[in-house]
């Protein structure tokens, strides 16, 4: 990708149409990359996006003496994990704050080396994002772990053990790494209040491929019998159901209309019917997804964000954009990231009228009611948006920021845009193939269809 500059100046006013595509997730490529150092022959992945957690992960996967090509056909990937027990790893605490994933080596490099080091962690600051579940499960499997200033040292002094676990709250990441960890673990592991995205579905199906055995009952129950060896996949990751719901959130709040080339009705349905009782309309056909505003009001909502089939957090923020232009009073009650709503701040700054609460607002109580966060918003619209200075707090705030600025009326200077290209592949480009007016000030004319070309 090509850099660019970092602000971006945002002219609004413009509604968002035609044509984007979205390749495959940001919360799986990552990951089927790690599994990738599982094998013990090449993997291919495809339909992998050129976004900064994957250049992260590639790169840490180097690191450990993977061999990490593009393959034949556009956005596929070759990994030969064959070499790493001969890999020198050094530099690793450049990729210190980079992104969640590097926690996720943690299994595959105590099975291929018996011990690993795991830099600090990046990803977005929406939380406390603490990885106590992670540690806990990998003693459980017989890891120690020494915490040191710059990371977490661990080792495997035997075979890890397959066991029994659950977990306190069904956390993506820590599911993730119970599989990745169990699959070559001795003995069966049973694994109660997992997560169960659809994103997880895909890493144990890219599992399944290399030889696991991996089943998963109605109850949020994965059992996972440990093999010997684990062979290479052949996998296309499933499309990024956040991306696309991100475009369709623009779509709806600039009165536009998208088709997101790449977007699957099973993933969405959630989302798909939160957006048309917003009022959103859309279309589904084999390719895609087109997502519209159809004319007249939008109607405010109550809304509860939760593991999945509940609303993602990850599609709250985009949409609590849209919100700002439905007639009424909506509730956000963001029950997975205790500080995920801090980025409303800014939209009030444009006019936006958003109150946040501590308290649990909408249906259910959940873990931050009582703990002093400010996890619930009460969005009341519809209200004319007007250009601001904003700085990106974070990826989905980011875009979000990016929508309100091109709903509203005016110029907003955008600050901090790079952090987007963490989780959207090639957006300024896309933005300026649906008819987005915007300027990087200071860049070359023709750097964002250079970064086009690039993706
Ligand atoms: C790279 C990736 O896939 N990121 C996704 C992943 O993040 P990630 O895997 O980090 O999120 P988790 O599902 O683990 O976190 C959910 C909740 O569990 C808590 N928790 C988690 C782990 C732990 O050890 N202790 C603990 O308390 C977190 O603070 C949070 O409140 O799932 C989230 C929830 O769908 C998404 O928003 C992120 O986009
Ligand atoms: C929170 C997110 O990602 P991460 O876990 O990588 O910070 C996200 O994709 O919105």
């Amino acid at each position: 990708m090509t850099d660019i500059a970092d602000v971006l100046l945002v002219h609004g006013g413009t509604p968002l149409e035609g044509e984007i595509r979205v390749r495959g997730a940001k919360n799986l490529v990552p990951k089927a990359m790690v599994a990738a150092l599982l094998g013990s022959e090449p993997s291919r992945l495809r339909n992998v996006p050129d976004i900064r957690d994957v250049r992260v992960v590639r790169g840490l996967l180097q690191l450990h003496g993977v061999t990490v090509n593009a393959g034949e056909e556009p956005g596929e990937l070759v990994l030969d994990p064959t070499r790493v027990e001969s890999a020198n790893v050094a530099d690793i605490d450049a990729h210190a704050g980079s992104s969640r994933i590097p926690i996720l080596f943690c299994g595959p490099l105590l099975h291929r080396l018996g011990h690993a080091f795991i830099p600090g962690l990046g990803g977005c600051d929406i939380g406390g994002r603490p990885i106590d579940f992670h540690f806990d499960v990998l003693r459980r499997f017989g890891a120690t772990i020494e915490k040191r200033d710059d990371g977490q040292y661990l080792e495997a002094p035997q075979r890890l053990r397959g066991c029994k676990i659950r977990l306190p709250y069904p956390s993506v990441g820590s599911t993730e790494q119970v599989l990745l960890t169990a699959v070559l673990a001795e003995g069966v592991t049973e694994l109660s209040n997992a997560a169960v995205e659809p994103e997880i579905e895909d890493l144990i199906c890219v599992l399944q491929k290399m030889g696991a055995i991996i089943s998963m009952d109605t109850d949020r129950t994965i059992r996972i019998t440990g093999v010997d060896k684990l062979g290479g996949y052949t996998h296309r990751a499933i499309p990024d159901r956040l991306e696309a719901a991100s475009w369709a959130s623009a779509a709806l709040a600039t009165e536009g209309d998208i088709y997101v080339r790449g977007a699957q009705q099973r993933s969405m349905m959630t989302f798909l019917n939160t957006f048309r009782r917003v009022g959103g309309a859309f279309a589904i056909d084999d390719e895609g997804i087109r997502f519209w505003h159809p004319g007249g009001p939008l109607n405010a909502i109550a809304l509860e964000t939760d593991v999945h089939p509940g609303f993602q957090t990850d599609w709250q923020q985009p949409l609590v954009v849209a919100l700002t232009q439905a007639s009424g009073l909506s509730i956000v009650h963001e029950t997975v990231y205790e500080s995920r709503l801090g980025f409303t701040s800014a939209l009030g700054q444009m006019g936006a009228h958003i109150q946040l609460y501590r308290e649990c607002l909408g249906g259910s109580a959940c873990r931050f009611g009582q703990r002093n966060f400010l996890h619930s918003a009460v969005v009341s619209g519809p209200t004319k948006l007007q250009g601001a200075d904003l700085v990106i707090p974070d990826l989905r705030g980011g875009f979000s920021y990016l929508i309100a600025a091109l709903a509203a009326q005016g110029t907003s200077r955008v600050h901090g845009i790079d952090l987007i290209n963490r989780g959207y592949e090639n957006f300024l480009a896309k933005l300026e193939g649906l008819g987005a007016h915007f300027e990087l000030p200071g860049a070359p004319a023709h750097a964002v269809s250079a970064a086009a070309a690039v993706a």
